[in-house]
């Protein structure tokens, strides 16, 4: 069954000559892109929806977000907001509510953030362990993420929990926790930051997992400099996240990840990108990831909403985009290429989602605004009108 989207104000493609086209169409078939072009050239199909003259992007690919916990941490943010510091050990608070939740419970609240994060845009989604750091309970996590989201990342290394011993407990997750957990998972994670995991244990965690087969993920350089993004572009992670405190060495390095690659043909061999979490920086008042900078330097970037109940407790792609266009120096066309395509790389995904483009899932997010500048024009409205994922209309 082909569908023909027509009566698009303005549609966001992949094709560098046409980047943005006016008065465009596209057309669905089955879960593809079929074709694209100007409406008055639009081929006939099966069936037409009328976009009423919206802009159309790609649907968002969220690649940082740690949905699976339950509990609150208001009370922890309210007194961040009166000028308490963000500290790591926040993760054992969460960790103990989220033990204490039954497989139904845990999976109706994945669900319903899933559902929230779908009506703000969203079409693929990551979502990562961490908040139960032991065996069984990272399994069961992983196990319950496995059946929701697109991409599962074991993030055992995520804190040492309380009363543990850092190096027994390191061994604990570069053996049995990661046996548990790899059936579910197809990335590994650790967060490489005071309190958490320092340089040797970051390093063990990430060299065992990538030995189990699975793709590599660093949260690093967050609360102060630190050895995260030099970890990762050592290890040929395909991201590392945060990026709030780098020194030049730092750019330097995920700068020369990029080498092989050519951002206008998207041809190539993709480096470490750099995921920038202006949610996150908001409200741990942590420094704005520098963005700008990282793109002048030729590095691939990425937003995400690290939606998770600790520093960025929100699943709007929407907010983050228009804040990377208010705050953080990208233009409108860089911030919507961090939160689709950008987030697709930092997936290895870009093959199958983030971009319009013939032949890619008909993964599709029409606004309720005739141009996409609305997103910073008009923060914090609801701007998605609908959702196409996999060319089934979802919002
Ligand atoms: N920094 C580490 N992990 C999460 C926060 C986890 C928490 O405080 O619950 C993050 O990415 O911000
Ligand atoms: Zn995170």
């Amino acid at each position: 069954m082909s569908t023909l989207i027509t009566g698009i104000a303005e549609l966001t493609t992949q094709d560098p000559e046409r980047r943005v086209l006016h008065d465009a169409a596209i057309i669905v078939d089955g879960d593809r892109i079929a074709w694209l072009g100007s409406a008055a050239k639009a081929p006939a199909a099966d069936e037409r929806v009328d976009a009423g003259g919206r802009a159309m992007l790609p649907g968002w690919v969220d690649s940082h977000t740690h949905m699976v916990f339950a509990g609150d941490r208001s009370a922890e943010f309210e007194a961040r907001m009166a000028g308490q510091s963000y500290a790591a050990g926040g993760i054992n608070v969460t960790t103990r509510a989220t033990r204490e939740a039954g497989d139904e419970q845990l999976a109706a609240l994945l669900r319903a953030r899933i559902a929230e994060a779908v009506r703000g845009g969203t079409t693929y989604l990551e979502t990562k362990t961490g908040y139960g750091l032991d065996v069984a309970e990272e399994a069961r996590h992983a196990r319950i993420a496995a059946g929701e989201v697109d991409a599962v990342t074991f993030l055992g290394a995520h804190l040492v929990p309380a009363g543990a011993d850092a190096g027994e407990y390191t061994d604990l997750v570069c053996g049995p926790m990661l046996a548990a957990v790899r059936p579910y998972a197809q990335w590994a994670d650790v967060f490489c930051e005071r309190g958490a995991f320092d340089e040797e244990q970051s390093r063990r965690v990430l060299l065992a997992c990538r030995e189990a087969g699975l793709g590599l993920r660093v949260h690093g350089n967050q609360l102060g400099p630190g050895p995260g993004v030099r970890i990762a572009v050592e290890v040929a992670a395909a991201s590392v996240d945060h990026v709030n405190h780098l020194e030049q060495a730092d750019v330097d390095a995920l700068a020369g990840s990029w080498t092989g690659w050519d951002r206008d043909s998207a041809e190539g061999e993709p480096g470490t990108v750099a995921t920038c979490l202006p949610a996150c920086d908001l409200s741990t008042r942590e420094p704005l990831a520098p963005g700008r900078l990282l793109l002048d330097a030729g590095v691939e970037v990425a937003l995400a909403s690290n939606c998770n109940p600790g520093t960025s407790y929100t699943t709007s792609m929407n907010f983050c985009v228009g804040t990377a266009v208010l705050q953080m120096g990208l233009s409108l066309d860089e911030a919507v290429r961090a939160g689709t395509y950008g987030g697709a790389l930092a997936l290895r995904a870009q093959d199958e989602v983030g971009s319009i483009e013939v032949g890619k899932r008909a993964d599709l997010h029409l606004l309720q605004a005739p141009a996409a500048i609305h997103l910073a024009y008009r923060p914090g409205m609801p701007l998605t009108h609908a959702v196409w994922r996999a060319g089934k209309r979802i919002v």
